[in-house]
């Protein structure tokens, strides 16, 4: 946190440098004496910075006076210009690790440069080769977020919701549930979403199902791709959907008979992959037995759900690993909550390991009405701008995605759960009372 310790005085003056820092804006935005010396050139560009953050690496060109930067010669510069000499040793040593990059600097697709520096791009390329250039975000807001809500939101609500997240550009939207109004009564009204969004364009819609029940009611409302959710625990399996494991596949296999019959894809959830809010830890085993008995039956993708958000890098890879070795790595999404504050690094070690399909919710809302202590998934906002910052395309619109946030946050009554939002609201607020 570099820039924290910096005088006030170095802000002042520096004004259209401090909004291109891409670090750590907060202790920034807390400074406000420094604020108080900006002229409107600082509001535009505060603006344009806003909007550089939003967008990530990809746009990073800046022009100052006769020169273009691109980012990471900026963050270079950053460095050079608002540091003493030993904290620029410090940084050399800190980044010939790979361990002084924040989001935006690594990346060797994009890593041209003005820092020339050949040594910097082979350990980035070392540390982020297998990341693929594409991920698909299947937003999962509408569903598994509004499941968990105490109070029922009103359909118009959810509809405006989902017609906000399909603008921002995600591909894949999960609209509601077909599941017993008695278990989740939040989610009763899904035949009305399923109606108002008959038109809507630009997305897929999946919905859940637990039963043949369920499938044929998504079907009649005009559910073009289901989800089924069975669990790597037999406790969880038993308190979220009523049946054993075994129970709950002999009942998938009916549903994804009806499904393939019209050509309907399923997509298949697996919950608890690390651990279960009853019986703590969870095999790997026990996981990949449970993916390959949906894959079997004929699910497109799988989601493996870490319901409780308990895991952390050290229990998401062998559990990783013992999937993609029963099902193709391509086949596979992965859905983490973020009780512990893991959902990130979760979702970066995935990504390492090739997996393309992440789940999140918007502002970080969700939950499990039947696991008890597990919060919202991780936020939509902030898997984006970290992608963005890795230069992985989402083709999703941050500045869109946040408006979608704003939009429930300010229904529900409350801030959001993604630090993204929070942090670029922050900026903008600022920029607006310039
Ligand atoms: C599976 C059941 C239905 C079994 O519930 P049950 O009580 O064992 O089922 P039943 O067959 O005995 O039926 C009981 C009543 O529900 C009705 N019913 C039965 N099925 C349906 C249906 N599809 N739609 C509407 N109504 C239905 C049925 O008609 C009957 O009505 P009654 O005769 O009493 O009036 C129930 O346990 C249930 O709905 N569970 C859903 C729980 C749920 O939605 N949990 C949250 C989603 S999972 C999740 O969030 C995890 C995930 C996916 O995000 C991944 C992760 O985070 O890890």
């Amino acid at each position: 946190m570099l820039a924290a310790k910096l005088p006030v005085r170095t802000f002042a003056r520096c004004s259209t440098f401090l909004v291109h820092i891409d670090g750590p804006v907060m202790s920034h935005l807390d400074e406000s004496l420094a604020f108080a010396n900006f002229t409107s050139t600082g509001t535009n560009t505060l603006k344009k910075g806003a909007e550089h953050w939003c967008s990530g690496w990809r746009s990073s060109t800046f022009k100052r006076g006769n020169d273009e930067y691109t980012k990471d010669a900026f963050l270079w510069r950053r460095q050079t210009r608002n540091v003493s000499r030993g904290d620029i040793v410090k940084n050399q040593t800190l980044t010939r690790l790979g361990l002084n990059n924040n989001a935006g600097c690594f990346s060797s697709r994009h890593y041209s440069s003005h820092l020339k520096d050949k040594g910097t791009g082979e350990l980035v390329n070392k540390f982020l080769q297998n990341i693929p250039e594409f991920v698909k975000i299947v937003e999962v807001g509408p569903r598994d977020g509004l499941q968990n809500e105490k109070h029922i939101i009103p359909t118009a609500i959810k509809v405006e919701l989902i017609k906000l997240l399909v603008s921002s550009g995600l591909p894949v939207v999960e609209a509601t549930s077909f599941v017993s109004p008695k278990w989740v009564p939040q989610l009763a009204d899904g035949k009305d979403v399923m109606e108002a969004i008959r038109n809507l364009k630009g997305a897929r819609f999946p919905v859940l199902t637990p039963n043949l029940k369920g499938f044929e009611a998504a079907v009649s409302a005009g559910a073009k791709e289901v989800a089924i959710f069975a669990s790597a625990s037999e406790s969880f399996s038993k308190s979220n959907i009523n049946c054993s494991i075994e129970d709950s596949l002999i009942r998938y296999r009916g549903v994804v008979l009806a499904a393939k019959e019209l050509s309907i894809p399923v997509r298949g959830y697996i919950s608890c992959v690390v651990g279960c809010p009853v019986e703590g830890n969870v095999s790997p085993s026990q996981v990949a037995y449970v993916v390959r008995e949906l894959y079997d039956m004929g699910c497109s993708e799988i989601s493996l759900g870490d319901t409780i958000g308990v895991g952390t890098p050290g229990t998401v890879i062998p559990m990783l690993e013992a999937v993609t070795d029963v099902v193709p790595i391509d086949k596979l999404a992965v859905h983490f909550h973020d009780t512990y504050g893991q959902a990130l690094s979760n979702i970066l070690i995935s990504l390492q390991m090739g997996i393309a399909t992440v789940d999140s919710s918007i502002s970080g809302l969700g939950g499990c009405p039947y696991a008890k202590g597990a919060s919202g998934n991780v936020s939509t906002e902030d898997v984006v701008y970290m992608l963005n910052g890795l230069g992985v395309r989402t083709d999703v619109d941050l500045q869109k995605l946040i408006l979608a946030g704003e939009y429930i946050c300010k229904h529900l009554g409350r801030s959001s759960g993604s630090k993204t939002a929070v942090a670029l609201s922050k900026v903008s607020l600022l920029a607006s009372k310039l």
